[in-house]
């Protein structure tokens, strides 16, 4: 058992799932019913460690009906938002229906946004500031690609890209922000960045806000890794000082699995 993960825990970890573009709307409540039904037989304290899911945008509808019904714990939010408040953007979702349908995150610049769609900082700025606008807490993701990391220019990177993503931002909503540090070459690959990988760039991240923001600002911004994390790695990278949370692709498809991410002190050090 850890008692000093996350410091003294000065910031309220996030365990968040992005299921990406898997679970159709009747399998997405399936999935979250037996997540709510295994941290309620754990007793999980969600005050204590938080937790997320995000869904396809189809699912949503269903999940916001299933948490206010059953009232649960769990938070939800979308994987992308429209730059735009609304109008002539067939096929994108503006952050005031994600609003309205409860989510309180909202990803944004995922690498598979970024690449797949080709998002660029300037878009992912507009997208951060959307997400302010309409009441959302962005979960803002970065990282770079193998090629950069071969290089040994992996901070700097990440750092340049954390820098336009952020811009004109206030010290308030910086505080709010959640940052993930998503190494693109640990996504879905099984391979991951080790504790010592993620504590590296999250103390960085935090050093580069607190120059922007403050050390106030910083020391309340929480800073997730994601890349291939599952039960059997979680705990060791929680337990660094900066990593304040997860983010989890593969493995919150899996309950038990999630779940057991989720409970990451009972069985950290193990
Ligand atoms: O991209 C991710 C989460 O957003 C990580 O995905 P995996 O956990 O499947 O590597």
């Amino acid at each position: 058992m850890t008692t000093s993960a996350n410091g003294a825990f000065e910031r309220t970890p996030l365990i968040a799932g992005n299921w990406k573009m898997n679970m159709d709307h009747v399998q997405a409540i399936t999935l979250l019913q037996k997540l709510a039904w295994t941290l309620d037989d754990a007793k999980h304290d969600y005050a204590r460690v938080e937790v997320a899911v995000f869904p396809p945008f189809t699912d949503l509808r269903g999940v916001q009906t299933l948490v206010a019904g059953d009232d649960l714990a769990i938070a939800y939010g979308g994987q992308d938002l429209s730059q735009f408040d609304s109008g002539a953007y067939t096929g994108d979702i503006s952050g005031a229906f994600l609003a309205k349908l409860g989510c309180r995150y909202v990803l944004v610049g995922h690498s598979e946004r970024r690449t797949v769609h080709g998002e660029t900082d300037e878009t992912l700025n507009a997208k951060v500031k959307a997400a302010y606008k309409h009441g959302l807490v962005p979960i803002l993701c970065v990282g770079e690609g193998l090629e950069v990391r071969q290089a040994g220019t992996h901070v700097e990177h990440t750092l340049a890209q954390l820098r336009a993503d952020v811009e004109g931002l206030t010290a308030d909503q910086a505080a709010q922000l959640v940052v993930a540090y998503e190494p693109v070459w640990a996504i879905g690959t099984g391979e991951v960045a080790g504790p010592g990988d993620a504590q590296e760039m999250c103390a960085a991240l935090r050093a580069e806000l607190a120059a922007l923001f403050g050390e106030e600002s910083a020391r309340a911004t929480r800073l997730l890794y994601g890349g291939s994390v599952k039960a059997a790695n979680a705990a060791a990278i929680l337990a660094e000082q900066d990593v304040d949370g997860v983010l989890v692709g593969g493995a919150s498809l899996d309950v038990a699995e999630f779940a057991s991410i989720v409970r990451f002190e009972s069985h950290a050090g193990a």
